[in-house]
């Protein structure tokens, strides 16, 4: 159990931080013991059997001489090459000064103070006055603060170019100013002012610009001096001299017993009793080494955690049975469920005779799920091996497993900054061998840091067993999709209809299609053709070609892009028409018009030959985005940005599925307005950035790990897919497609056509002249009407007139008098121009 760890264990970890080894054990393995032991072992053996008292004696008498020369060479090897000879910790060296500073303290003290010293320490404080003066009376003060200063503080090598430059300034200030400001000296003796050192300081100056000046000079020398020990900028110092009285008054407070605990200083900000311990010295200190302290956070470390103190944190290997890894409800064994059999979703007639739906036991079972497995005891070890050589004050005290990765939960002690795990993170990636680990600091909803190790051994989750779970059992809604099981191993179910629309993105290979595939099985499991149509967009051509001829299709599997760009320009009528009805009837939602018309509360306004249905909900998956977006970006972006925008009361959804989740596919218009995002691993980090706004899903492990951020969630939650094989998609298709054939709907490809056929009324005759004089704009990207008239042959009217219908087809800017005007369409767009030109024909 990681609590605080005591100053000798702290010892050999930052021996760590040295060149040197890190504990004993390895120093003595990487010293070379062969050398040393074998020799010892070899040489005496010859000698002993030929020996005579005389070559005794000389044997002895070199023997001798060699160790002391050998022991002699050693030392001063020792002293001269630290790093070579037996290791003395950098701790030791530091303590040696600081001892040996506070002997210096006292000799001087006892020297200058009393009569009670020797003919040496006479002398000593005698040299010492010598050179700087009377300020030797001081000098006994300031070497005790340096003393403690280097006992209780760990070093700063960073900081010791900085102190030297600091403390020299001040040091030849202060003499320099005892020099001048003091009694006039002899050059025999300078023992009354500033010694020597105040002499070499001041009479240069003073010659040169007399007394009184040169002490200003010296003065401000001396304040630099303290501004660079102190590493303070001069506009910060009213700050530094507020924090400083606050911590004075702060320390006031304190009971002063507590200053008997003073003891050594780590980088570890300690409970209450420490803060009371700190001088206000070495806090100014701390301040100065490290940046300015957050103080709010200081005082505010304890509370956090003041429910569950570090003494009774959870050993870890009590950890997993003091909690219960897995929620019982979410977990529980799926089981057979008969089909839905009484869907929200009203009935509507066009499929005659009764539709069945497919039973779940098509689906197999998957994995059967663990609660631990040996992998787990090797990583805990491996995180808890970590945090102790770090000496952080935190556990890991519990874990839950799921299917793919494992997340162990570690507390944190008192005052340990949740960033000393964060920073740790390639440190815990080594001790558990897997780059991909993943932390959560801290676990949404949690006291504790998460780290989501990949398990080893992974499970695979069925669509099946989801479909069969409590979880999807509770919720009969046709919308309703299986996506896999969380990392607590509690299944995920989603509802379509509510997200309202998907963003489905990762690399090639990440588990996509496999998703899709859930996602259309799981509604051909619970919707019939009445309650839900669907357009399936697989530009790839592959990808859906299984679920071809299932009845809810409403056209065929559109495999080419521009269709499906028409397909989307007939989504957003039909959306409007649902509107139309919704609003003469004067309700809000799809799903009340249905029961309405059901119970015939509402009918077709008098007069019209209309007959209320109602209407089926209308999913749209587009496989392949960008290659949709490729063709007719602008026509594509409009229309799913007015379907996303309205269509969610309209019970129309889009599930947007792309592997290029650039800027340029899914734009920020597009990700406005599909607020649900489920991220497979991704190659990039800016990719994950596009998809979620946030990192996370480039760390995922791909075949179908995902993190899945529905509608409102601030944080996505990590999912493994739902996986469903070949053989289960073609059992349900094959079930569907004996139950009823699909009704295709000529209209939504010809609606759009219909659409275009008013603004051919408006281009009348001139279609191929427009065409031609389009394509030289574009390509010249030079909105000139003189050009058009010479290439074309035309007269001004015309050319005018041409140039008048681009603009409103927003092919070019506005007028601006004799100048060109702006070409807004660029070359790669122009297939896409003519082809909405031509009312939707090549
Ligand atoms: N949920 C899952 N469980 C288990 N294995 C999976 C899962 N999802 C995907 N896989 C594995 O990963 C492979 C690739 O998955 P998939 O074809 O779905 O990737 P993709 O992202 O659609 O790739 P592409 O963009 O190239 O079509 C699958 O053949 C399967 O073996």
């Amino acid at each position: 159990m990681p609590a605080r760890a005591s100053t000798s264990n702290r010892a050999p970890a930052r021996g760590s931080g040295s060149t040197r080894p890190r504990s004993g054990s390895t120093a003595a393995k990487k010293r070379p013991p062969a050398k040393r032991g074998s020799t010892a072992a070899r040489r005496p053996a010859p000698k002993r059997t030929q020996s005579t008292l005389a070559g005794s004696l000389w044997r002895g008498a070199t023997g001798t001489w060699g160790l002391l020369a050998r022991g002699a060479g050693a030392v001063a090897r020792s002293v001269a090459r630290p790093e070579e000879a037996e290791p003395l910790a950098a701790e030791h060296r530091r303590d040696g000064v600081g001892l040996a500073v506070l002997g210096l303290a006292i000799v001087l003290g006892a020297a200058t103070w009393t009569d009670g010293i020797g003919p040496v320490g006479a002398g000593l404080a005698d040299a010492v006055r010598w050179a700087i003066g009377g300020l030797t009376a001081a000098l006994p003060v300031v070497l005790f603060l340096v003393a403690l200063r280097l006992l209780r503080h760990p070093p700063h090598p960073e900081a010791r170019g900085r102190l030297v430059i600091g403390w020299t300034s001040v040091v030849a200030a202060v003499v320099g100013i005892a020099h001048v400001t003091g009694p006039d000296v002899s050059p025999d003796d300078r023992t009354g002012a500033g010694g020597l050192l105040g002499w070499a300081v001041g009479s240069p100056l003073t010659a040169g610009l007399g007394s009184v000046v040169t002490v200003l000079l010296l003065v401000l020398l001396a304040f630099f001096g303290l501004l660079v020990v102190t590493a303070t900028p001069v506009h910060q110092v009213p700050e530094r001299l507020r924090e400083w009285a606050d911590r004075q008054l702060g320390r006031d407070d304190e009971d002063d017993d507590d200053l008997e605990f003073y003891d050594d200083e780590d980088e570890e900000p300690a409970p209450k009793a420490r803060r009371g311990r700190k001088s206000a010295a070495s806090e100014v200190q701390d301040t100065l080494d490290t940046g300015v302290i957050d103080h709010a956070a200081y005082a505010e470390a304890p509370q956090a955690v003041a429910h569950e103190p570090a003494a009774e944190a959870v050993p870890v290997a009590a950890a997993p049975a003091r909690r219960a890894p897995m929620p019982v409800d979410r977990t529980a064994p799926p089981e057979d469920l008969p089909p839905i059999e009484e869907p929200e979703q009203l009935r509507i007639e066009p499929v005659e005779g009764t539709y069945t739906l497919p039973s779940v036991s098509v689906l197999r079972p998957g994995t059967p799920p663990r609660a631990k497995s040996k992998a787990n005891d090797v990583a805990i070890e491996a995180i808890t091996g970590v945090l102790e050589q770090f000496n952080i004050d935190a556990a890991v005290t519990s874990y839950t497993r799921g299917p793919t990765v494992t997340r162990y939960e570690i507390e944190l002690g008192n005052a340990v900054k949740v960033e000393k795990i964060t920073a740790l993170t390639k440190n815990l990636a080594y001790a558990v061998a897997n780059d991909n680990i993943r932390i959560l600091a801290p676990i949404p909803g949690k006291s504790a840091v998460g780290v989501e190790v990949p398990n080893t051994d992974r499970e695979t989750v069925s669509l099946g067993d989801v479909m069969r779970s409590q979880v999807a059992k509770q919720d009969p809604h046709p919308m309703l999709v299986g996506l896999g099981k969380d990392i607590e191993g509690g299944f995920v179910c989603a509802n379509l209809a509510k997200m309202p629309h998907l963003l489905v993105a990762g690399a090639t290979g990440a588990g996509k299609s496999s998703c899709i595939n859930s996602l259309l099985t799981s509604l051909l499991l619970r919707a019939t053709p009445d309650q839900l149509r669907m357009i399936l967009v697989d530009p790839k051509m592959v990808e859906l070609t299984p679920y071809d001829g299932i009845p809810h299709l409403i056209t065929p599997i559109i495999t080419d892009p521009k269709k499906a760009a028409t397909a989307l320009a007939w989504l957003v009528e039909e959306m409007e028409q649902r509107y139309q009805d919704m609003r003469a009837t004067g309700v809000r939602h799809i799903d009340d018009f249905n029961r309405k018309v059901e119970r015939g509360e509402i009918t077709a306004p008098p007069g019209s030959e209309r007959v209320y249905q109602p209407y089926p909900y209308i999913l749209t998956i587009v496989d392949e985005l960008a290659d949709l977006m490729m063709v007719a970006p602008r026509d594509v972006e409009e229309s799913i940005v007015r379907i996303t925008q309205k269509a969610r009361a309209a019970g129309i959804h889009l599930v947007l599925a792309t592997q290029r989740p650039s800027v340029d596919v899914v734009t920020g218009l597009i990700k406005a307005n599909v607020p649900s995002r489920l991220a497979f691993s991704t190659s990039s980090l800016t990719d994950s950035r596009v998809i979620l706004d946030q990192p996370g899903a480039e760390k995922l492990i791909g075949m179908g790990d995902a993190l899945f951020l529905p509608i409102g969630a601030g944080k996505p939650i990590r999912v493994q897919g739902a996986y469903v094989s070949d053989a289960e998609i073609e059992a349900v298709v094959e079930f569907t497609k004996r139950q009823a054939e699909p009704e295709y709907r000529e209209e939504v490809f010809t609606a759009a056509a219909g659409e275009k056929k008013e603004i051919d009324e408006d281009i009348g005759s001139d279609l191929e002249l427009l065409v031609q004089a389009v394509e030289l704009v574009v390509t010249s990207q030079f909105g000139s009407t003189s050009m058009l008239q010479r290439k074309l042959r035309v007269g001004f009217a015309k050319a005018g007139r041409l140039m008048d219908l681009m603009e409103s087809r927003g092919i070019v800017g506005p007028s601006e008098g004799s100048k060109a005007r702006d070409v807004l369409i660029k070359p790669d767009e122009l297939e896409s121009v003519m082809f909405t030109l031509r009312g939707g024909q090549l």
